[in-house]
């Protein structure tokens, strides 16, 4: 089975909410609310990849230092695994901005099972919980 890399983030607000983007049309899985983040490149660190990804989805700018390692997301999807470390940040500069037309959500963490997440995510819910 092909082990895909994703890295993803649950931006944190000064309220405790918790940033989830709409996949588009057009995506697999479109419809569903992900944290940001995609894909890690080749020879790329999964937090660059992050920074790369907040910069382009949502135009804000992160720093290594701003990303602190909460849980991992591990799942078997039809056509291949995913691993999926889950970072949290609290502090980033410029004003979150939806760059590729995605619906945006500020979500307490109780509330995001309100909301349909890929099968991965949902292992990731209590660990935010807890965590806010
Ligand atoms: N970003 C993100 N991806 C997730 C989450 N949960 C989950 O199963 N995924 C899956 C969906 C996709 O199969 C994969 C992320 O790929 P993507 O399509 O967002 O990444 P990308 O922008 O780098 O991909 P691409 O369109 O360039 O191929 O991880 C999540 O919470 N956040």
């Amino acid at each position: 089975m092909r082990i895909v890399l994703v890295a993803a983030c649950a931006l944190v607000d000064v309220d405790g909410r918790v940033l989830i983007a709409k996949r588009p049309e057009g995506k697999p899985m479109a419809g569903l609310w992900e944290f940001p983040g995609g894909k890690v490149e080749p020879d790329e660190r999964p937090e660059d990849a992050l920074i790369r990804e907040l910069k382009e989805e949502l135009a804000i700018d992160v720093t290594a230092s701003c990303l602190a390692p909460l849980t991992f997301a591990s799942h078997a999807y039809e056509d291949f695994h995913l691993l999926m470390p889950l970072y949290v940040c609290r502090r980033w500069s410029g004003e979150v901005a939806a760059c590729e037309g995605q619906a945006l959500s500020w979500v307490r963490p109780v509330r995001l099972r309100d909301f349909p997440m890929p099968p991965a995510d949902l292992p990731l819910i209590p660990h935010l919980i807890d965590m806010l």
